[in-house]
């Protein structure tokens, strides 16, 4: 095998919070104005990279952003020194300075959708960042996820790093969430699959009722056309609408795929059996043959689902083509999600073995293991060309820990936000992991 998938997990920053900003994201709007610990969340995170790097999986680190984002919050009017900007908001408007606080970039699947150079026209691997246009405290991290990418992925003969999609609700974009590539072989063409909420031109689609549809259908088009994608290596499906009002604001709470197989809930998508037989057909074209494994509703319910998050699993394939299954803690919770999984992983499927993982900080704003990382399948070659500086090994590993423990905090309230040394504290922390992680200058206060 020369090519492997590598996976890139958000590195928790200093800010993580608990703002309830997500609205249609239970978890997030269920524990606002909880105390979050951000040192755990980055240590939870680093271990999960840790465990799965020493299981022989490639794994890669992106950097978090400057928080709380000082240049959105003179855009809103907040004028003075950058102290005086954060008292201004702390004072005026408390829940806007906590949106600009948010450290939601850990969120990596949201971070951009990449196509490998296997399915893309001109042979590049290619990521677009999204726009994340559904939530102010998203909406601003594309600017600076886009300077990362290109600080990483800069050997334009094997990279091409897109703009985001116009920042509008017509083209909204949350990036790999709503997105998974099937293939044989990783290095191999392959079909990518995206999953949009609701369609902005087009009435004829169904939109849920109660919460949002992030990711519009003409986005996933967008993204396509860009990317340089063929029509025969290209599925679209339509989320169903009761699954986003029960809570599953992205595809990635209700299914996963990994190389030819596709984990995913009874409910997923609209006409569910012509979705799954178009990607059948569609990966046989490639030399590939289509695995589903579905999970009945009688068995496990979205609520369940939601609830355990289950789905926002990550699938890792074994040297002798098996998979792991990576899930969060709270899948041991929920009893039939748990007796779920004893029965997948000895059913002789693909999928026969469990890693279970303590993500708690992150689970309680809604972000789960497949939340935290953005997958980037690569040939040997172009592994060769990332930034070294980026991946895991034992030493980034050693060296990032200590990093946490000497900035991060343990506690941080709402009250907390409005601290003036927070900024001065994340600043000092990023200038030192730009060093650490070889990335030159990416944030604002590095450029001006
Ligand atoms: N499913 C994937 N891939 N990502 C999960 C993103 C969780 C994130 N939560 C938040 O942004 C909550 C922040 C807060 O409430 O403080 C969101 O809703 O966008």
């Amino acid at each position: 095998m020369n090519a492997y998938e590598v996976n890139f997990d958000g590195l928790v920053g200093p800010t993580h919070n608990y703002s309830g900003l997500s609205f249609g994201n239970v978890a997030s709007t269920s524990n606002t104005k909880a105390v979050s610990n951000p040192k755990q969340a980055a240590q939870q995170g680093l271990a999960k990279m840790k465990a799965l790097h020493d299981l022989g999986f490639k794994q890669g680190v992106l950097a978090p952003h400057e928080r709380p984002d000082v240049a959105s919050l003179r855009r809103l009017g907040f004028s003075g020194s950058d102290g005086e900007v954060v008292a201004r908001a702390a004072k005026e408007a408390p829940a806007i300075l906590a949106a600009a606080s948010s450290a939601s970039c850990m969120w990596t699947a949201n971070a951009a959708t990449v196509s490998p150079s296997g399915d893309t026209a001109d042979k590049r691997v290619h990521f677009t960042p999204a726009n994340l246009n559904n939530k102010f405290h998203r909406s601003i991290e594309h600017p600076t996820t886009r300077r990362l990418l290109q600080a990483m992925f800069a050997d334009e003969q094997h990279f091409m790093v897109h703009e985001a999609l116009p920042a509008q609700m017509h083209f909204g974009d949350e990036g790999a969430a709503n997105h998974t590539r099937f293939c044989a072989e990783y290095d191999a063409a392959g079909v990518e699959f995206f999953v949009f909420g609701a369609a902005a031109f087009d009435g004829r689609y169904p939109a849920p009722q109660r919460f949002p549809a992030r990711q519009t259908l003409e986005a996933c088009q967008a993204v396509a056309r860009l990317h340089g994608l063929s029509e025969s290596g290209v599925v679209y499906a339509q989320q169903d609408p009761a699954t986003i009002d029960a809570g599953v604001f992205h595809n990635d709470v209700i299914s996963v795929g990994n190389r030819n197989v596709l984990f995913h809930h009874e409910k997923s998508f609209l006409e569910q059996g012509r979705v799954l037989e178009e990607l059948s057909r569609k990966l046989a074209a490639v030399g590939g043959q289509f695995v589903p494994v579905e999970v009945p509703d009688a068995e496990v319910s979205v609520a369940e689902a939601v609830k355990s998050y289950l789905f926002n699993s990550q699938l890792l394939s074994k040297p002798d083509g098996s998979m792991i299954i990576v899930v969060p803690e709270e899948c041991r919770n929920v009893e039939s999600v748990w007796s779920y999984l004893q029965k997948l992983s000895s059913s002789g499927g693909p999928i026969n073995e469990i890693r279970v993982f303590d993500l708690k900080q992150s689970m309680q704003n809604g972000g789960g293991p497949a939340c935290l990382r953005l997958r980037v399948a690569m040939s040997a070659s172009e592994i060769a060309a990332v930034n070294q500086g980026v991946l895991m090994s034992d030493d980034l590993f050693a060296t990032l820990n200590a990093w946490v423990e000497r900035h991060y905090r343990d506690r941080l309230s709402a009250d907390d936000l409005a601290d003036p040394l927070l900024l001065d504290e994340c600043r000092t922390a990023l200038d030192e992991l730009t060093r650490i992680m070889r990335l030159g200058s990416v944030y604002p206060f590095q450029l001006v």
